[in-house]
C-alpha cells in the first residue's frame, strides 16, 4: 500500500518523492512529513490543505510578524502562487521547468500553439498577473489550450479574492493529480 511506503520515508526519500506536489514550495512537504503517519492520501492531502489555508492572505500581511517572514518573500497563499511558472511561458519553451510541470503543459497541447495563440496568451497572462500581482494558475492536465485561454479570459474578470481562492483550488487539483501519479509509481514502480 501506497501510504505504508510512504510513512515510512524518511525526510530525504519523503522530499525526493513528495517535494514538489505544490510547485516550488518543497516547505510544505518538508513540514507534512513531520505530521505523518497519515490514515490515507486523503488525509495527507488534507495536511498539505490546512497548511495553505491557514497561511496569511499576502506576504504583506506577515510584514509585521518577524523578520523571518520579511526574508521570505514568497510566503502567504498569494506567495505559493507566485511560485508557479508561467502557463506556456519561457521556461515552458526551454524546457526548464519542473519535469511536473513541463508534463503538465505539453499534455494540455501548449507545445502546438499558433503564433497567433503564443501572442494572445502572453498578452494574457502579463494583463493578469499586474491586475492580481501573481500568474495564471490552471491545472493543466484538466484542460486544453483552447480551454485554457478561455478561463484565463474569463478569470481576468474575477474580483481579487474572488480570484485567489479560484487560484487555490486550481493548485489543489494540481496537487491531487500529482499524488495520484506518485500513488500509481509506488504500486507499479515500472511507471516511474
Ligand atoms: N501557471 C500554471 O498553471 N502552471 C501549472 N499548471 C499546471 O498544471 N502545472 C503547472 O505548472
Amino acid at each position: 500500500m501506497s501510504i505504508q511506503m510512504i510513512n515510512s520515508m524518511d525526510f530525504e526519500e519523503f522530499i525526493d518523492i513528495l517535494g514538489n506536489i505544490i510547485e516550488n514550495c518543497p516547505l510544505i512537504a518538508a513540514t507534512i512529513w513531520s505530521q505523518r503517519p497519515f490514515k490515507d492520501l486523503t488525509d495527507l492531502k488534507k495536511h498539505v490543505f490546512d497548511f495553505i489555508e491557514a497561511l496569511p492572505q499576502s506576504d504583506e500581511e506577515t510584514e509585521s510578524q518577524s523578520s523571518w517572514h520579511r526574508n521570505n518573500p514568497n510566503k502567504g497563499k498569494e506567495g505559493i502562487l507566485r511560485c508557479h511558472p508561467d502557463i506556456a511561458g519561457r521556461e515552458f519553451e526551454q524546457g526548464t521547468l519542473t519535469p511536473q510541470s513541463q508534463r503538465e503543459q505539453r499534455e494540455a497541447g501548449l507545445s502546438d500553439l499558433s503564433l497567433e495563440e503564443r501572442r494572445r496568451l502572453g498578452h494574457l497572462n502579463s494583463a493578469y498577473k499586474t491586475r492580481f500581482g501573481f500568474p495564471f494558475v490552471i491545472a493543466a492536465r484538466l484542460s486544453d489550450k483552447a480551454t485554457i485561454l478561455k478561463e484565463l479570459e474569463r478569470r481576468l474578470k474575477n474580483q481579487p479574492a474572488q480570484e485567489l481562492s479560484t487560484a487555490l483550488e486550481e493548485v489543489l487539483k494540481i496537487c491531487h493529480l500529482r499524488l495520484e501519479d506518485i500513488r500509481q509509481s509506488l504500486e507499479d514502480p515500472a511507471k516511474l
